[in-house]
């Protein structure tokens, strides 16, 4: 077995190792990037980007059809899904061809391969074939997508986002189990492509909304055009020669029985801890077997070991996972002289229509005080002219202080709102400071100057 003496070892090459292997060697440290999967990050090859990709195809698809509500009249729509399916992997392989780029300009005694392991907090086995002795390891592994055992006699019928975008055409038909972030995002462009989707979901939770009034707008919006059934209860699947069967049953209803081309997994995701030998380290897990890390420096108690990115489970999105490597990559480098590092404002987008969006304090994380206004885009001017006047925006401030502290919202353009408002409460600007600021005619920012003046009066009250 070779050794190999480093400053830092970092364990995955997803968006939060590359940026940790980038930290770390610009403090001037011997840095190894180890990974043990294919190179491309999950963003790249199965997540942001080619998921993105397939919601565009779905959104034409409804543009053309929404086009006759304008008196425009396209003809006879025809989605022809080994070509939405082509440009899919074509633009995904072209943002994953950036990413091995990257990859490959890193210096080759930089990266190794193979299933890293620890054998005690600074030694790594890497695939039987090297010992790493680090100074300090970034574990940066990222999550996978949770199986639940129940679907496995499935088989290749049960499928997770992985497999949706390696499709070479779109299916009849798929059963959608779960209707978080993943599954409204994908469930939602499936059905908008013309696959017979049914999305189902054990809970009343659609898509991490915490605020009851925005929810009840998503919901409504949703329940127009989706099939979606919630506080369903999955009874049980069988597979029936290439259909899966699934027996479910709704709060109220009689149990239905139907099949699909697929069952997509969206139930979440788990962490790609196990196997990695954390029993030989000093780490402390949490009682879900997390292990405890100060978020802050992303440092694992008194260990000099830290973990970035989705493993940590902080918020599983792409920008947060390159600021933890980069406080994390730092953070090695210097061990043991480790800093706090300032956070961003919260801000989270699902690219659903209407687009859901949570910026700053979630609902539930709000001082019993708190102020709170709203505006409904049904009637909002330019909401109406697009005819995308659906969702709601609640705004939230700080009572005493008129500090703007957080938004949730359902509704046309969220991303660009999103952060708009993501801003202000990165800046602590007061509800007034923000009035104060310009609002062009007719724009849907409008909508947000009229929430803002409802929390303004709220507050004056
Ligand atoms: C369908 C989908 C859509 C998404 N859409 C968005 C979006 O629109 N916007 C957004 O902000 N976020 C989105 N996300 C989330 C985003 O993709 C993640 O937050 C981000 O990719 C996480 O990066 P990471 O570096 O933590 O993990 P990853 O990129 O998964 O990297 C982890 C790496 O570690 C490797 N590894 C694991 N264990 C070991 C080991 N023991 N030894 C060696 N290597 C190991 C893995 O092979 C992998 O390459 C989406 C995710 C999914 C699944
Ligand atoms: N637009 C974006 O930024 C974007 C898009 C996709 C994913 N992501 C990130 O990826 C993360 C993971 O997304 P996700 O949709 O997998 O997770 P999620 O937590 O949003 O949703 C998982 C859903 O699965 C359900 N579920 C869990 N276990 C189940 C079981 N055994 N049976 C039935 N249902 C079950 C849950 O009730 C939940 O509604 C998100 O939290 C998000 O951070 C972000």
């Amino acid at each position: 077995m070779k050794t190999l003496q480093v400053d830092v070892a970092v364990i995955g090459a997803g968006t939060a190792g590359m940026t940790a292997w980038r930290a770390a060697a610009r403090e001037g440290a011997r840095v190894v990037l180890i990974e043990d999967g294919p190179y491309g990050t999950t963003c790249a090859r199965v997540g942001c980007m080619p998921s993105k990709l397939l919601i565009a195809a779905a959104d034409a698809a409804q543009g053309a059809r929404d086009a006759a509500s304008f008196g425009v009249h396209v003809g006879g729509l025809r989605i022809d899904g080994r070509e939405v399916m082509e440009r899919v992997r074509r633009e995904r392989d072209r943002f994953v061809g950036f990413t091995l780029r990257s990859i490959e300009s890193m210096p080759e005694e930089d990266k190794l391969r193979g299933r890293a392991r620890f054998v005690s907090d600074t030694v790594l086995d890497v695939g039987g074939h090297t010992r790493v002795e680090a100074r300090a390891i970034v574990i940066a592994t990222g999550t996978r997508p949770n199986v639940p055992a129940q679907y496995e006699p499935l088989g290749e019928r049960a499928i997770v986002n992985d497999d949706v975008f390696e499709w070479h055409d779109l299916p009849e038909s798929v059963l959608v189990l779960g209707a978080g972030v993943i599954g409204l995002e994908l469930g939602q462009a499936l059905s908008r492509l013309g696959v017979r989707t049914r999305i189902v979901q054990r809970s009343a939770h659609i898509g991490g909304l915490r605020d009851p009034l925005v929810y009840q707008s998503a919901l409504a919006a949703f329940r127009n055009e989706l099939d979606l059934c919630l506080d369903a209860a999955i009874l049980g699947v069988r597979r029936v020669g290439s259909e899966a069967e699934v027996r479910y049953q709704v709060p109220g209803c009689a149990e239905v029985v139907e099949r699909f081309e697929y069952v997509l997994l969206a139930a979440g995701r788990v962490p790609n801890l196990e196997g990695m030998g954390l029993e030989n380290t000093s780490i402390k897990l949490d009682e879900r077997g997390r292990p405890l890390f100060d978020p802050a420096t992303l440092r694992i108690g008194e260990t000099p070991i830290f973990i970035a990115g989705d493993v940590n489970g902080i918020l599983p999105l792409l920008h947060e996972a390159a600021d933890d490597g980069r406080i994390a990559g730092r953070n090695a480098a210097r061990y043991p002289d480790v800093q706090a590092a300032e956070r961003r404002a919260a801000l989270s987008i699902v690219f659903t229509d209407p687009q859901l969006a949570a910026v700053g304090l979630r609902f539930n994380e709000l001082p019993p005080d708190a102020a709170v206004a709203e505006v409904d885009f049904a009637d909002q001017g330019r909401s109406r002219i697009m005819l995308k006047n659906r969702g709601k925006l609640r705004v939230y401030a700080e009572r005493d202080s008129g500090v703007f502290i957080g938004a949730e919202m359902a509704g046309p353009a969220m991303e660009h709102i999103a952060h708009l408002l993501a801003w202000a409460v990165q800046q602590r600007l007061t509800v007034q400071q923000m009035l104060a600021m310009p609002f062009y005619h007719p724009v849907i920012e409008e909508g947000v100057r009229t929430a803002l003046q409802r929390l303004a009066g709220e507050m004056a009250e």
